[in-house]
């Protein structure tokens, strides 16, 4: 049964710069002489920013979660540690079924073999059979509708088109958990309705989707519950409607 605990999450990175000596010396001076809450040092004396500090969350199965937040709220840093791409510094996620990520579109996709191509080598990376296979080719093919594209090397695709390859690929070999950018749900309007019925159909088979957005229609339409990321941290957490009101009335 897929699940989520996130314990006490805190990541940061390293700020490398070409004068490393310089942009210390700049953080510190803007914050009179003190790192913010939001800079450390580490024990080699390096700035780092503090993406992510203290998250803590669990999700059950069939819980669809929204994050929100301004930019640099942690929201990516978050969809990103649940995919497994980012270890922890501190604390602990642990995430229980089948991952699949759609946070980016060259993600697992090879730019010079075709889209059929991928489809297949997707298929064969999940260790599926011929029969198999060929049922995933044929609903891709149908649900991201590229025509003759579907046969041409996929670095000649648009940017909505890899997104409707990679959306249709995703969500064919069923994930127990999704992870998502709002990225994905950019296209034109059929697009975003047929995306919809997909996702829906996941959703519906009690799976976990966290996604991430600015757009509170998104959150609205998506999500029964949001988190509300502020300067790396947790700020609410709650249905959507409430933490939406909230978080609006903020931004003013
Ligand atoms: N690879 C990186 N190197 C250095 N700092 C990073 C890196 N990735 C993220 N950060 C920092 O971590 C913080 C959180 O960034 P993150 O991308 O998670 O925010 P976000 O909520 O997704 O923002 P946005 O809505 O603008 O995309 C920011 O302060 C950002 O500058």
């Amino acid at each position: 049964m897929a699940t989520i605990e996130v314990t006490d999450l805190a990541i940061s990175f390293p700020l490398y710069h070409g004068d490393a000596r310089s942009l210390k010396k700049t953080v510190r001076r803007s914050l009179d002489g003190k790192l913010s809450g939001r800079f450390t040092q580490d024990r080699r004396e390096r700035v780092l920013v503090q993406a992510l500090k203290g998250v803590s969350f669990s999700l059950q199965r069939g819980e669809r979660l929204g994050l929100i937040g301004g930019n640099g709220a942690g929201k990516t840093t978050l969809l990103r540690a649940l995919a497994g791409i980012y270890e922890p510094l501190e604390g602990q996620v642990l995430v229980q079924g089948r991952i699949g990520a759609l946070l980016d579109t060259s993600l697992g996709m090879n730019d010079d073999m075709s889209g059929r191509e991928n489809i297949r080598l997707r298929g064969l990376f999940h260790a599926l059979g011929e029969v198999a296979i060929q049922e995933i080719e044929r609903d891709v093919e149908t649900f991201a509708d590229l025509g003759p594209f579907l046969d041409l090397p996929i670095k000649t695709y648009s940017s909505g088109m890899r997104v409707r390859l990679a959306f249709g690929l995703a969500t064919a070999i069923m994930p127990q958990v999704l992870i998502m950018d709002e990225w994905f749900m950019a296209g034109d309007a059929s697009f975003r309705e047929r995306a919809k019925q997909r996702m829906i159909g996941l959703v519906e088979g009690a799976e976990i989707l966290v996604v991430s957005s600015h757009q509170p229609e998104i959150m609205q339409e998506w999500c029964t519950r949001l988190l509300w990321m502020d300067q790396g941290r947790v700020r609410m957490d709650g249905p959507t409607e409430d933490v939406l009101d909230a978080y609006l009335s903020t931004a003013g």
